[in-house]
């Protein structure tokens, strides 16, 4: 099987297993898994990412541009891909909306951030520590593409992390696939927590 076609494939099953969760709610989300130095594929524009189907990913450049004839549209959140592959030596990134991510990022939205500690969870992060903090950045989402993927640039400091956008989504990357698809769960699972939590004890 070509490198092509086996990215192809890691992507689209990622997909289904994103798709399960329910995490494409009107056809929002994008993905992309990059396939060499100069090319990454990603989601096609505005379909629907729980069907499976040959025109799901297109091949594009660095700059987010189809590297081949298509008539598909890629992602309208490309630069945001871009700005993850043109700094790290990430494999994957993922972005999906979900309820519990847009209350945390509008709950959060002041400070900026939102910070974990003391769950078994952050583990998936690499912190491993007695006390140590997961914190997850929260950005404004700008309407403007590229302002979006110039400020969500400014909080990718290494090959693997998250980015919280307000009232948007959550945006995540890791060295492989499965990384990128660990950190997402387990995010997704912080923030089901924590809204869970802030319910019981009343604070929302
Ligand atoms: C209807 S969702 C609005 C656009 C968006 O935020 C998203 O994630 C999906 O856009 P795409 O162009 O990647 O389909
Ligand atoms: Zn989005």
């Amino acid at each position: 099987m070509s490198l092509f076609n086996k990215k192809w494939n890691e992507l689209a099953d990622i997909k289904d297993e994103l798709a399960a969760r329910d995490w494409f709610m009107g056809t929002s989300g994008n993905l992309s898994m990059k396939v060499n130095e100069q090319t990454f594929l990603v989601t096609a524009s505005g379909k629907d990412k729980r069907k499976r189907t040959s025109e799901d990913f297109l091949l594009v450049d660095h700059k987010g541009v189809a590297a081949e004839e298509t008539a598909l549209k890629p992602s309208a959140e490309t630069l945001l891909h871009c700005a993850v592959y043109g700094s790290t030596s990430a494999g994957c990134s993922l972005h999906v909306h979900t309820i519990a991510n847009n209350v945390i990022s509008e709950l959060y939205a002041a400070d900026g951030q939102i910070q974990f500690q003391h769950q078994e969870l952050i583990k998936a992060f690499g912190m491993w520590g007695e006390d140590d903090i997961l914190t997850i950045p929260i950005i404004p989402n700008y309407a403007d593409i590229p302002k979006l993927a110039a400020s969500f640039k400014e909080y990718i400091i290494a090959d693997y992390g998250a980015v919280l956008i307000r009232n948007h989504g959550i945006t995540v990357w890791g060295r492989t696939g499965l990384e990128a698809k660990k950190l997402l769960e387990a995010c997704e699972f912080l923030f089901q927590y924590k809204v869970t939590l802030l319910k019981i004890k009343g604070g929302i």
